[in-house]
């Protein structure tokens, strides 16, 4: 299942979608990406019931990004199964998030995923970083690899999973060496938010955000050259699986990094919560014309071609 060209058959309109939990918690929201020049969209991370996630304030804006400790709010995994229902695939694809609180939670939805046999693809978030008590299970590997054996035997579709960033080689190559053994796993989402970072205000001398103490999950410009290096670490060890970009893109020149570094698809975040879908028609744009002035017909042509000195 190669992302970047072939998708239900025919190449996406653009190699743009939204990151989870941006502009896709209810059914306005989903529509507006519908309706976007994004060439795929993705729901909400989904738990098995309704939840209101975290007290407000809760997400910020940052000089370069954001913080956020949303806490996983979202309508429970009924509402957007019945979205997936209604939604049109031959006008763009739709990923479907899953971050459920236990494994039994996320081998219950995933089974109704694959009841409801729905064309959506399954993007099982591992990186939540802001559900107080709930470590992320992707920092444990262990309970990363006990997960995915599960989900590979429960779910008979491919799937993909959303990652946090990690920090360390021997990280990379470690996770890389588990996700390698599960074939199913077509596609990995590099990154999630940066977790537990802290922000000041300087005047106040108080944190930005109420839950967790003002800790949160950073994005945006912030994040740019850790999402970089994740999307071509897995990029590079993970050959068999497709790579979706996420983190710091603002720009048709972030787009093309993505590209360049791995990414078949890239991933919107902080910068389409500031700007709105509308964002999408820009980003199309920067990223033609940067591939007109190199003289680049398709991304292929440069996708995954990042060279070292
Ligand atoms: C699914 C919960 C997530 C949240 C959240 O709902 O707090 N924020 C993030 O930055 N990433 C997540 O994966």
């Amino acid at each position: 299942l190669d992302l970047s060209t072939f998708f239900l058959g025919r190449p996406l309109t653009a190699p743009l979608m939204n990151a989870s939990g941006v502009w896709c918690n209810v059914n306005s929201q989903l529509h507006a990406l519908a309706e976007s020049e994004a060439g795929a969209m993705v729901t909400k991370s989904c738990t098995l019931l309704r939840r209101d996630g975290n007290p407000e304030p809760r997400y910020h804006t940052l000089t370069m990004g954001s913080i956020n400790s949303m806490g996983l709010p979202n309508e429970g995994h009924q509402y957007y199964l019945d979205y997936a229902e209604r939604h049109d695939y031959e006008n763009k694809p739709l990923f479907f998030s899953v971050a459920g609180l236990t494994l039994d939670d996320n081998l219950t939805i995933v089974a109704q995923i694959q009841d409801a046999y729905t064309p959506a693809l399954l993007e099982l978030n591992l990186s939540c970083p802001n559900v107080p008590g709930k470590a992320q299970i992707a920092y444990d590997f262990d309970a990363l690899d006990v997960v995915l054996a599960e989900i590979s035997s429960a779910y008979s579709r491919p799937f993909g999973v959303k990652l946090p960033p990690y920090f360390d080689i021997a990280h990379f190559d470690e996770v890389a060496d588990i996700l390698n053994r599960y074939e199913k796993v077509n596609f990995i989402t590099c990154i999630n938010s940066i977790g537990n970072g802290l922000m000041i205000d300087m005047e106040s001398e108080t944190v930005l955000i109420k839950p967790k103490q003002g800790f949160g999950g950073i994005g945006g410009e912030y994040v740019l050259p850790t999402a970089l290096a994740n999307v071509n670490a897995f990029y590079q060890r993970c050959p068999k699986k497709s790579i979706i970009g996420c983190g710091g893109v603002n720009t048709g020149e972030h787009v093309f990094m993505h590209l360049l570094a791995g990414a078949s698809i890239v991933q919107i975040g902080t910068a389409l919560y500031e700007q709105g879908p509308e964002i999408f028609e820009r980003l199309k744009a920067e990223l033609a014309l940067i591939m007109q002035e190199k003289g680049y017909k398709t991304i292929r042509e440069f996708q995954g071609k990042l060279k070292t000195l």
